[in-house]
């Protein structure tokens, strides 16, 4: 994580305080990240995570706190926001004001939450084993997120897209350009069919890669890993299913140095999800054109972090040409894995 803004312990320890979560010991930036400030918060009753919302603003923020205090009510393994204790303000009425909401809170004059450190760390060269859990508990969390009483649609989906892939246009070469262009020009064509219509859709991450979700090593899992939670909702949004699953595809069970996908890792995830959820006919056509759409949504984004770049100590963008390879590769070898969802949801109805 970046700190934008730089928060005073005072402040911080006055926050805990309020919060109920103890006397503040220790407050440290977070590095790694790009999106918010966050710290480190320690006080005499544990280890939380204090993020300061550099870009969403109070009214947006409600849908992300209320959607992870839903999924922690529902036993998944979400960090779960503090509330301000003795509020009995709406977590979910779509109709309140902002500042009705007991989970967000304001630090620094910038919207901000409180929820509890993760245990464990992330495992960012992840096995078979691992996308296995990921898969699972992606399919999960699907599931868990039906009943979420607010909607708002992801804020870096095809508007989004259609808007920001100009503006970084006179950034990049020819043969980027061009493939940018065309890119976007075959998403706005699959969205509007109605194959696209058909698929099923609700709460998403849309970020879940390796770097956001949490394993223990205490060998409590037995011979398998054992997840401990996924964090950082602040790109979720409501939006479809397999999009979310093409995310994680492309970052769990791709080989970094290449983009390419990894067939061992891309069957163990599939698999997982569909014990739990098995894909329909219209998410199995469309998977290839998800994949593709997962690899546009974050070279444009990290094509607009990189050469529009914002203010903040400890800020380290990541490199746009990785999703390019990402979406090179898809283009240069859809089938496979096309193939391989039909043939995983056969095995699962036989
Ligand atoms: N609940 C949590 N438990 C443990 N660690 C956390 C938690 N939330 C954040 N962190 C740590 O803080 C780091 C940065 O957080 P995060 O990924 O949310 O940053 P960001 O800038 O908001 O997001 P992005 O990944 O979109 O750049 C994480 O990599 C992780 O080390
Ligand atoms: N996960 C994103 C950063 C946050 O959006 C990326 O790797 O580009």
């Amino acid at each position: 994580m970046a700190v934008f803004t730089e928060v005073p312990a005072d402040e911080a320890a006055d926050l805990m305080r309020r919060l109920g979560l103890g006397e503040l010991t220790a407050l440290r930036g977070i590095e790694g990240g790009i999106e918010n400030t966050n710290y480190f918060a320690t006080t005499d009753r544990g280890d939380y995570v204090l993020t300061l919302f550099e870009r969403l603003t109070p009214t947006q923020l409600p849908y992300y706190l209320g959607l992870m205090k839903h999924l922690a009510d529902r036993g998944m393994p979400v960090p779960e926001p503090a509330a301000r204790s003795g509020d009995g303000g709406p977590l979910f009425d779509a109709g309140a004001p902002a500042s009705a909401c007991p989970l967000l809170h304001t630090v620094a004059g910038k919207p901000a939450a409180v929820v509890r450190k993760l245990e464990g760390r992330s495992e960012l060269a992840p096995t078979a084993d691992h996308c296995s859990a990921l898969g699972d508990l992606l399919a999960q969390l699907h599931l868990a997120g039906r009943d979420y009483a607010l909607e708002q649609p992801n804020l870096r989906g095809l508007p989004w897209w259609n808007d920001t892939v100009p503006v970084v246009l006179p950034h990049v070469d020819a043969a980027q350009a061009a493939l940018l262009r065309s890119e976007l020009a075959y998403q706005n064509h699959i969205a509007a069919s109605s194959a696209y219509a058909a698929l099923p859709r609700g709460p998403v991450h849309a970020d879940l890669f390796r770097d956001n979700a949490m394993f223990a090593h205490d060998g409590r899992g037995g011979t398998l890993p054992r997840m401990t939670g996924v964090f950082d909702f602040y790109f979720a949004g409501t939006d479809t299913w397999l999009f979310d699953l093409a995310v994680c595809l492309n970052d769990w069970a791709i080989d970094l140095p290449t983009g390419r996908a990894d067939a061992a890792r891309t069957e163990a995830l599939l698999e997982a999800y569909q014990a739990r959820r098995p894909l329909n006919a219209a998410e199995r056509e469309l998977l290839p054109a998800m994949l593709r759409a997962g690899a546009l949504r974050f070279w444009v984004s990290r094509l607009w972090d990189f050469h529009l770049p914002r203010e903040a100590s400890m800020l380290k963008p990541h490199d746009p040409t990785h999703f390019e390879r990402v979406l090179r590769e898809r283009l240069r070898a859809p089938q496979v894995l096309a193939l391989h969802a039909e043939a995983t949801a056969e095995a699962q109805d036989a």
